[in-house]
């Protein structure tokens, strides 16, 4: 048997983050492109994937959006390094993550993370800016099916990382209740 070799992939879909057939294109909430306010008001400027100033945080940059595809930015710093001089493979998910929320934000609902899946493409070198796309591929019921990918050193460089995932819509009280 051959086993697909996921550098040569193109989508890390599996089963589980593949929209199912009766799937609903993304549709955009003009609200949530306007109202960007109301995230920092859920998640504060705390947010290790997006906080300005979070220590050693990634301080991802949203650099815009066509429809439900998003597109941020971030630098690897030496705080970010699994293997010597490289990229640990959990802070390229964490990026991941965090442009795919953006783009389920645009949706208009507030999602968290269900699933996330990832293909580790290539090494990513501390220093390199890597470059975020994220887009909606499928709404069902509260189930947002998202894909995305990370290039290193520019939004048409090598493939590094690519992502799929399901994110559930919740109410606002998944945030704010106590636990
Ligand atoms: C541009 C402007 C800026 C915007 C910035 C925003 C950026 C933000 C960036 C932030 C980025 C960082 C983001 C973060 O880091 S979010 C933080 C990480 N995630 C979490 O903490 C979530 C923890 N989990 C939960 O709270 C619950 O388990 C949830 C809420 C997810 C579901 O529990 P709940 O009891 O509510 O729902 P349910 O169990 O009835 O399920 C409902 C449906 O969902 C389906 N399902 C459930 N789980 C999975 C799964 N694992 N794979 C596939 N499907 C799954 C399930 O089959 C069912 O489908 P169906 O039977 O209806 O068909």
């Amino acid at each position: 048997m051959t086993v697909p070799n996921p550098a040569r992939r193109t989508s890390p879909r599996s089963d589980l983050t593949t929209p199912p057939p009766d799937a609903a294109e993304p549709r955009v909430d003009p609200k949530a492109e306007l109202d960007f306010s109301e995230i920092g008001d859920v998640l504060g400027n705390a947010c290790f994937g997006c906080g300005p100033e979070v220590p050693h945080g990634l301080r991802i940059t949203r650099t815009g959006h066509e429809g439900s595809t998003s597109y941020g930015e971030f630098t690897v710093i030496p705080e970010h390094q699994g293997a010597p001089g490289l990229a640990h493979g959990g802070i390229l998910a964490a990026a991941m993550d965090e442009i795919l929320g953006t783009s389920a934000w645009l949706l208009g609902g507030r999602y968290v993370t269900g699933r996330l899946e990832t293909d580790f493409v290539r090494p990513v070198p501390v220093g390199s800016r890597v470059h975020l796309t994220a887009r909606c591929t499928g709404v069902h019921g509260r189930k947002a099916y998202m894909e995305g990918e990370g290039r290193i050193g520019g939004p048409d460089g090598p493939v590094a990382v690519r992502a799929a995932a399901v994110f559930i819509e919740v109410p606002l009280e998944h945030f704010t209740e106590e636990r």
